[in-house]
């Protein structure tokens, strides 16, 4: 029996429960279960006019594919009422829920990987709990030392040094450990998931026109080109640290495999100026697979039918060429 891909469906006054009823209109051809409070799926399926049969789930029941308008789920229960585009915070052990459940899953060998829709951070903290994002929450979760945050789109990916980090902490952040081990997995899964055996990668410098020499700040004298001239020395293709303002022209994206960025604002824009709405971002580094999508909960569209799938939809593509053997570049994320 083929190990089905488990979507979260996240925050649940977000896009994400919406976004989930839309994918189970298209009859994908792919073994894929929501994980979901199914009172909540039908109200939103009511919402938004749509028809949507829903057939419970649990670990170890078959998975195949579905035609359209019938969707798999994996009951979760929500712990309060949900109105399409209002946070509430009881719900936020709903949310963690959903991932701590697919994650295990995955970790248990139960589910080939797992595929993410937004939540809302804030709304999580605001219930007390510590939480930056899926990134980092699976990292512990997987109790593994180090991840990478890599979005990709048609003919660009972009990886971060740095992910959920207030601006003023992020120098601190980038020591010639961090960088390693970041650099050592962006390498490491280029290869195995992307089908790359000799990734180029160029990466940006810290600080404006990578520190002018020196004269505009000293992360890149002192820990980022000594990092680069390290494990250049060992084979792998890397750049200086360059100047992060002219890195992403297309002259010099041409023969690069991915860039990276040393904070989230620094690569992230580019990529979804690029390809918003068919972005993946994959977590590298965890030993189980995990993509999501390229964008948040969307609150104002939630319920309304304006939210776009592709990413979703591109994510879940990504995840199965990861699980099923076709390597991830094969899809629109070459
Ligand atoms: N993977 C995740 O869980 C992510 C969660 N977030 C969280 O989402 C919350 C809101 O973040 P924002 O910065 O406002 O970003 P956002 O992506 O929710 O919204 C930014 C803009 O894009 C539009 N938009 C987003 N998704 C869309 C879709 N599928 N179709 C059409 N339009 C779409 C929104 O309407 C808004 O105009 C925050 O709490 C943030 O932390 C943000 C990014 C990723
Ligand atoms: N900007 C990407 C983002 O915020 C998603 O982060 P994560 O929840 O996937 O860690």
């Amino acid at each position: 029996m083929v190990l089905p891909l488990l979507l979260t469906s996240g925050e649940p006054a977000g896009i994400g429960p919406d976004l989930c009823l839309m994918l189970a209109g298209q009859g994908l051809p792919l073994p894929w279960v929501a994980l979901a409070d199914p009172e909540l799926l039908r109200q939103r399926a009511r919402q938004l006019g749509l028809t949507v049969a829903l057939h419970h789930w649990a670990s170890g029941d078959d998975a195949s594919p579905l035609p359209p308008g019938q969707l798999r789920v994996w009951p979760v229960a929500l712990r309060a009422p949900v109105t399409a585009g209002k946070l509430d915070k009881t719900n936020s052990p709903y949310v963690l829920e959903m991932l701590e459940r697919a994650a295990q899953a995955c970790l248990d060998g139960e589910a080939a990987g797992m595929v993410t829709a937004p939540v809302q951070k804030s709304i999580i903290n605001d219930a007390g709990i510590p939480f930056s994002g899926h990134t980092e929450f699976l990292q512990e979760l997987c109790e593994v030392p180090k991840v990478v945050m890599m979005l990709a789109c048609p003919g660009l990916r972009v990886a971060l040094a740095t992910t959920h980090l207030p601006l003023r902490a992020v120098p601190d952040a980038i020591t010639p450990e961090t960088l390693r081990q970041v650099i050592r997995i962006l390498h490491h899964d280029l290869r195995e998931n992307f089908a790359i055996p000799d990734p180029r990668i160029l990466v940006c410098g810290l600080n404006p026109h990578a520190g002018e020499g020196g004269h505009l700040g000293h992360e890149e004298i002192t820990v980022i080109n000594p990092v680069l001239a390290e494990l250049r020395a060992e084979g792998l293709r890397l750049s200086d640290a360059l100047p992060a303002d002219t890195l992403f022209t297309e002259k010099n994206l041409a023969d690069a495999d991915a860039v990276l960025a040393m904070f989230h604002d620094q690569g992230l824009p580019v990529l979804k100026a690029r390809g918003f709405g068919e972005a993946v971002n994959v977590t590298l580094g965890l030993p189980i697979i995990r993509t999501s999508v390229d964008h948040g909960t969307a609150l104002s569209l939630a319920g309304t039918g304006l939210a776009d799938s592709g990413s979703l939809l591109a994510a879940l593509q990504m995840a199965a060429g990861m699980a099923y053997g076709r390597q991830a570049s094969t899809s629109a994320q070459s």
